[in-house]
């Protein structure tokens, strides 16, 4: 792929732009609203406005509720061979493009599964695809009464994919938005109602804050807008899914209650039904893929305590580096209250004294894992 168009500069189509442009493709940016256009630019994401002839591929990178429209502005003005789009969902985009006219053959749905609570360009990054799985939900001959995905189509949207470093996943587009609402769309909403908790809660709880809520609220910053959009393509299926939670919850309130009681007998049934989902939630955990989609590795932590001061992350990583420790993950806890916080290192379970002794001896001062 030589030339490629992004249309729609925000969190992922500059990020895929950034990733495009590092390898040589050149980028041509467009967005409705020109300042994204002008800030993605700005970040060596490619170069503003619309080429001159037809591009490879066009990567339509805009909200769910617009993509059928866009893309098929796309096919209707010549812009590119290809055309694929990056939104969360994919049966009702597809449809809405059967409906306006759309080629079939030479549009392709696909869908990223990286991102972020933020959005715009400036939050975007070569890197955000690494490892991670994009898929692809090419239509075969025959379905929606015409031509089949074209193989040129998806041989270039794998070429992106591979160029944006992310693993190709071939789906059903119906297949996919089930299994997204599971793993994306009803996290989306169960973070936003523990978030949600928090609105109106006193100040002395909320002040208690630790890591387990941070962890569980991150993605409740995220826009409503696009997850408004989202959610109204994936309805069906993400309320099935809430629904068998809510019978979870019941159940849970149930046991809660039953801990409560003054007879020994329910109170025991209590904790056991308490025990049954905790032990469910832990044969869950243990199934969600490690980075790079590979089973998750057990790392051990060392955990370490720095001042909220520049520079203090950047020192602690070539400390590391100094060890020739690899880090594969990392959290940052900030203490409430203080000017300093605490930064957990995840590591190989055979590096952790090394990173220790090394560490020790430049002055950090280290926490029980
Ligand atoms: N945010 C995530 O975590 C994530 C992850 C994977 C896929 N996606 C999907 O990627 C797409 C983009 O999401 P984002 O997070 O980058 O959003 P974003 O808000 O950061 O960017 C969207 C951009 O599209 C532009 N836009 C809107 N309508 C347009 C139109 N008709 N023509 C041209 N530009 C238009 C907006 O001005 C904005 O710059 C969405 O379809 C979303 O479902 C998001
Ligand atoms: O990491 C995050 O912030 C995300 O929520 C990204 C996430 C996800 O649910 O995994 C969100 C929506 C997208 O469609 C794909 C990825």
């Amino acid at each position: 792929m030589r030339t490629a168009l992004v249309l729609g500069t925000g969190l992922i189509g500059t990020s895929a732009a950034l990733a495009l442009s590092a390898r040589g493709v050149r980028v041509h940016l467009g967005d409705r609203d020109p300042e994204r256009v002008r800030t993605a630019a700005s970040l060596g994401a490619g170069t503003e406005g619309e080429p001159e002839g037809t591009v490879d591929l066009a990567v339509v990178a805009v909200p769910p509720a617009h993509i059928a429209s866009a893309v098929a502005e796309v096919q209707r003005r010549g812009l590119a061979r290809g055309v694929i789009d990056v939104g969360s969902v994919k049966g009702g985009p597809a449809r809405e493009l059967a409906r306006l006219g759309g080629d079939p053959a030479s549009y392709l749905g696909s869908h990223p599964m990286a991102g972020s609570e933020k959005s715009g360009p400036l939050a975007a990054s070569a890197d955000l695809f690494e490892g991670r799985p994009w898929v692809l939900t090419p239509v075969g001959a025959g379905s929606q009464g015409g031509r089949g995905t074209d193989t040129e189509v998806l041989n270039l949207a794998l070429e992106l994919i591979a160029l944006c470093g992310a693993v190709p996943v071939v789906m059903e587009a119906d297949a996919h938005d089930r299994a997204v609402a599971l793993v994306s769309h009803m996290p989306q909403l169960l973070s936003s109602m523990v978030a949600a908790r928090l609105e109106s809660a006193d100040e002395t709880a909320v002040r208690l804050c630790g890591q387990g809520i941070r962890d569980v609220t991150r993605i409740a910053a995220s826009d409503p807008g696009m997850w408004v959009d989202i959610l109204s393509a994936n309805p069906g299926p993400v309320a099935d899914i809430l629904a068998a939670l809510a019978r979870d919850l019941e159940g849970t309130v149930g046991a809660l209650r039953s801990l409560e009681s003054a007879q020994e007998g329910e109170r025991s049934a209590g904790a056991a039904g308490v025990e049954e989902l905790l032990r469910r939630g832990n044969a869950g955990r243990v199934r969600v893929p490690g980075k790079h989609g590979q089973a998750p590795a057990v790392y051990e932590s060392v955990i370490v305590m720095i001042s909220d001061r520049p520079g203090e992350l950047a020192r602690i990583f070539a400390d590391a580096g100094a060890a020739g420790v690899n880090i594969e993950d990392v959290r940052i806890e900030h203490a409430t209250g203080q000017q300093a916080g605490y930064v957990q290192l995840m590591v190989e379970p055979g590096a952790v004294r090394a990173l220790e002794r090394e560490l020790r001896e430049r002055g950090w001062a280290m926490r029980a894992a």
